[in-house]
């Protein structure tokens, strides 16, 4: 289907979000007024631009305040309209959005409404154009989908239809299915919108949180299906008045945004994608470091051994168990410093997965970076982080990283340990646009979103993970720009015993982040523990929790550069991350950095 995006959804001058829409592969636009307002370009200009960027002028928009009022007002109204149509001609748009009145002046007469919209439409007729009347939620005497479609069938024109917009619906809890009552062809435009579920002023609601389909609460592919089976057949167009993307760089935003157009397409069934290829496990997680010296240390006392060297690069792999950490110090560590750059999934199909991810405008990487390598498809998560897809050791046929690597003489690891989970950390724009990559293009289901108060912060945690939880990602987002190494990235390694590793950890010279007395005094007040049990907490530095599927039992090492471990004992059933614990954490982590 033809894609359309409203220009306020995107950051930037008028010519920047157009530019922004045709790279990410829109075919029309909503142009908002204020944007052409605030544009130097004349509309013939405009024009010409949105066909030398091959898209098309799907709408104008809005006319606000324009029905049931009083006569004298009515005809300033046509006034206004009619320079606004003159406008659009030269425009090149032919379908105007008419938002429902919300003027103090406004009359609650439905079939002076019905009248005046038909008037109005007889005027934009003479110019070429269709009038879409759509209910504001908010709307004074007209808030609903259905209130609005009754006043269009009431006025019988030919040039005047409905505007149905799904955040209008499904903020105020009507019910969809009344579409399919709608005839197709009365269904002028259809604006798409999701947004989180949240209790305030649908206004509030509607300016500044809707999101792009698939990153909100809402069922918007569900009624985008009855918008079709009603017959409508003009474009799937986004309006996201969204405090964040206004700020984002627009080009990410307009990928994300055709991003959730193509899976919403997907769960239409009006678009075939590649299908989803789910991983089933971490094969690596990739470190990069200028200086492999704290890095050794680190992985050293947490039980690693160094077991082999890449054949032609400066990387190291690194085993404990079935854990494996690549330390890189090549180039990207020098321009970087310390983080997690990388992850392998295992994967069943490597080259289906790297297609849906392409499908998706997920970048693709270059395909390993030296001719011996191993030809792994790799893709680029919009933070950044460079996912590999493996098949270690199934298949013959299939690359294989791990040959890439020489045996290094080592002693056999000891304790059993797996990745847990791997913590990333999103730029403060992204959270929305990682939660959908996430799900959309791995299939990773993601977990709610729980928010973590940090001493100088609030931040929102979400987790992705696959079915059995052998892959678990936390993606994680500050409330604003920030020093993001406070907000560091983690690995959280899955021990058997967390109290012993954490005392072998010790032993080894490892250091782990203390955590204060009063977190374990009110543990003490919440569970009930064998005494010397929570002696043996504080000492280490531990710290716990429990829903009903289990315990789960964790501590922290200091951080290098962006990067610290946790250890974590899970019991099977337990869900979480330990979340309620996160601002201790966070806290301790902030009072352990050097004064700068
Ligand atoms: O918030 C508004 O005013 C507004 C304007 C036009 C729309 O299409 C809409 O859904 C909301
Ligand atoms: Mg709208």
């Amino acid at each position: 289907m033809r894609t359309s995006i409203a220009t306020v959804s995107l950051s930037g001058s008028l010519t920047e979000k157009l530019t922004a829409a045709s790279r990410a592969g829109f075919d029309g636009v909503e142009i908002f007024e204020n944007d052409l307002l605030a544009s130097p370009l004349s509309p013939r200009e405009i024009r010409v631009r949105c066909a030398d960027l091959g898209l098309t002028v799907d709408l104008y928009q809005p006319m606000r305040d324009i029905e049931a009022v009083p006569r004298d007002e009515f005809t300033r109204n046509l006034r206004r309209a009619r320079h606004k149509f003159a406008l659009m001609r030269e425009l090149g748009a032919d379908t105007v959005l008419v938002c429902s009145s919300v003027s103090p002046l406004a009359i609650d007469d439905d079939g002076l409404a019905a009248g005046q919209l038909s008037e109005l439409a007889s005027l934009a007729q003479d110019f070429g154009i269709r009038v879409a009347y759509e209910a504001l939620a908010w709307g004074r005497h007209v808030s609903t989908y259905d209130h609005a479609w009754r006043i269009v069938e009431a006025a019988g024109h030919p040039a005047l239809g409905t505007c149905l917009d799904s955040f209008h619906i499904l903020s105020r809890g009507s019910d969809p299915k009344g579409i399919e009552d709608i005839p197709g062809e009365k269904i002028f435009f259809l604006q798409l919108a999701d947004a989180p579920l949240l209790a305030m002023d649908v206004l509030q609601w509607s300016r500044h949180y809707r999101c792009f389909p698939g990153q909100g609460g809402f069922d918007v592919a569900g009624l985008a299906g009855h918008v079709l089976r009603a017959g409508y057949d003009g474009p799937l167009s986004l309006e996201v008045f969204n405090d964040v993307f206004r700020q984002a760089e627009a080009g990410p935003t307009a990928v994300d945004a055709q991003r959730s157009l193509l899976v919403l397409q997907e769960a239409l069934g009006v678009a075939e994608l590649p299908a989803p290829v789910v991983p089933t496990g971490v094969a690596f997680a990739e470190l990069v470091t200028p200086d492999a010296e704290p890095v050794s240390a680190l992985l050293g006392a947490l039980g690693f051994a160094r077991t082999a060297r890449h054949r032609s690069k400066p990387v190291d792999l690194w085993e404990l168990g079935e854990a494996r950490i690549l330390v890189n110090t090549g180039p990207a560590a020098r321009r970087d410093g310390t983080g997690l750059a990388a992850i392998g999934l295992e994967s069943p199909d490597p080259r289906a997965a790297a297609r849906r991810a392409e499908a998706l405008l997920a970048p693709v990487l270059p395909r390993r970076r030296a001719p011996e390598d191993a030809p792994l498809d790799a893709v680029a998560a919009p933070d950044g982080t460079e996912l590999f897809f493996c098949a270690t050791g199934r298949d013959r046929e299939l690359p294989h990283w791990r040959a890439d690597f020489a045996e290094v003489p080592h002693d056999p690891g000891p304790a059993p340990a797996r990745i847990d989970h791997l913590a990333l950390v999103q730029p403060w724009h992204q959270y929305d646009e990682a939660t959908l990559f996430h799900r959309s293009v791995l299939g990773l289901h993601a977990q709610e979103s729980v928010d973590v108060a940090d001493p100088y912060g609030l931040l929102r945690s979400r987790a992705v993970t696959n079915a059995d939880g052998s892959v678990r990602i936390a993606l994680g987002v500050g409330a604003a720009p920030a020093d993001d190494t406070l907000h560091a990235q983690h690995i959280a390694l899955a021990v058997e015993d967390v109290v012993a590793a954490a005392r072998a950890f010790r032993a080894a010279g490892g250091a782990l982040l203390p955590i204060p007395a009063n977190y374990h005094d009110d543990l003490a007040a919440r569970y009930e523990f064998a005494q010397e049990e929570l002696e043996i907490y504080r000492d280490l530095g531990i710290l716990y929790d429990r829903d009903a599927g289990g315990v789960f039992r964790h501590c922290y090492t200091r951080t290098v550069g962006r990067v610290f471990f946790e250890l974590v004992e899970r019991e099977p059933g337990y869900r979480g991350y330990g979340a309620q614990n996160a601002p201790v954490r966070l806290a301790a982590q902030h009072a352990g950095r050097p004064a700068r």
